[in-house]
Parts: structure tokens; sequence; C-alpha cells
């Protein structure tokens, strides 16, 4: 099962939820993670369930590293605000840069999310489903 995860900052979290309501049947039986105020927003939204980990300033981007780092995660839609400073830049540094080191699919705005997620609903990630079956176990 294909996991995705959904952040947005403060002044894109409108957003974020309105786009999850649009798409809400492609994300329907995947399985869904998110930063703690993103998720609980979201979840009051739609009838999706997601794993919400901590908030972003506190930790939930570098929980969310992890799993990239794992290579868990298969596609990262992150509503970033390029135009307010976050305390926790150096996690959403991180949590990026983690997103290249494995080839994860990565939105930072609303219109790549859009092209991402289109391309997820006609089954062009079909690709990490394969990344997923060939994966060696942990430990
Ligand atoms: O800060 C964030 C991402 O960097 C998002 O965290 P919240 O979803 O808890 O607001």
């Amino acid at each position: 099962m294909l996991n995705i995860a959904f952040i947005a900052h403060d002044r894109k979290k409108e957003d974020i939820v309105n786009f999850v309501i649009a798409y809400e049947h492609v994300f329907k039986g995947k399985k869904l993670y998110s930063t703690g105020t993103t998720g609980m927003r979201i979840m009051e939204a739609t009838d999706l369930q997601i794993h919400r980990f901590l908030s972003g300033p506190l930790g939930g981007d570098q929980q969310i590293g992890a799993l990239i780092a794992q290579n868990e995660m298969d596609l990262v839609l992150f509503f970033r605000d390029p135009l307010m400073a976050q305390p926790h830049e150096p996690d959403i540094t991180a949590l990026l840069r983690l997103c290249d080191v494995h080839g994860i699919p990565v939105a930072t705005n609303l219109a790549t999310a859009e092209i991402l997620v289109r391309a997820l609903d006609r089954g062009d990630f079909g690709w990490r489903e394969l990344v997923e079956s060939n994966k060696p176990g942990l430990g």
C-alpha cells in the first residue's frame, strides 16, 4: 500500500485541506501520515484516517523524515510557506534533503501536488510498489 505524507505551514493549511477534499477519492485506501496540526485539520474536513505525528516545530517533520530515510514514504505533499520564517527551518531542509537522497516524489506547492496526485490516480506510482516489494526487511 502506498504511503503518503501531508504537511502544511499555517498559512497554507486551508489550501491543503481544500486540496485533500478535492482528491479525497484518490487518497482513500492509501496509508496516510501528517504532521500534527495539518492532520487534525484534514481529518476534521474529510472522512480520511491519518496517522498524525508531532507538530512540525516540535519534531513532526523529523518523524516523517525518519520514514523517508527508511524508504517507507512514497509521496510527500508539503505545502510550504515561502514568505514566513519557520523556527524549525533545519528540520524542513532535512526532510526535503532526504526526499532527494531516496528519490521520493515531493511537492512543495499546490500546483506540483496537483500534477503528482493526478499521476498517482492514473497509476504512475507503480514503481514505488516495486521498491516496496524489493525492500530488504529492517534489522
Ligand atoms: O510545521 C510544519 C511543517 O514544517 C507543520 O506542522 P503542523 O502540521 O503541526 O502545523
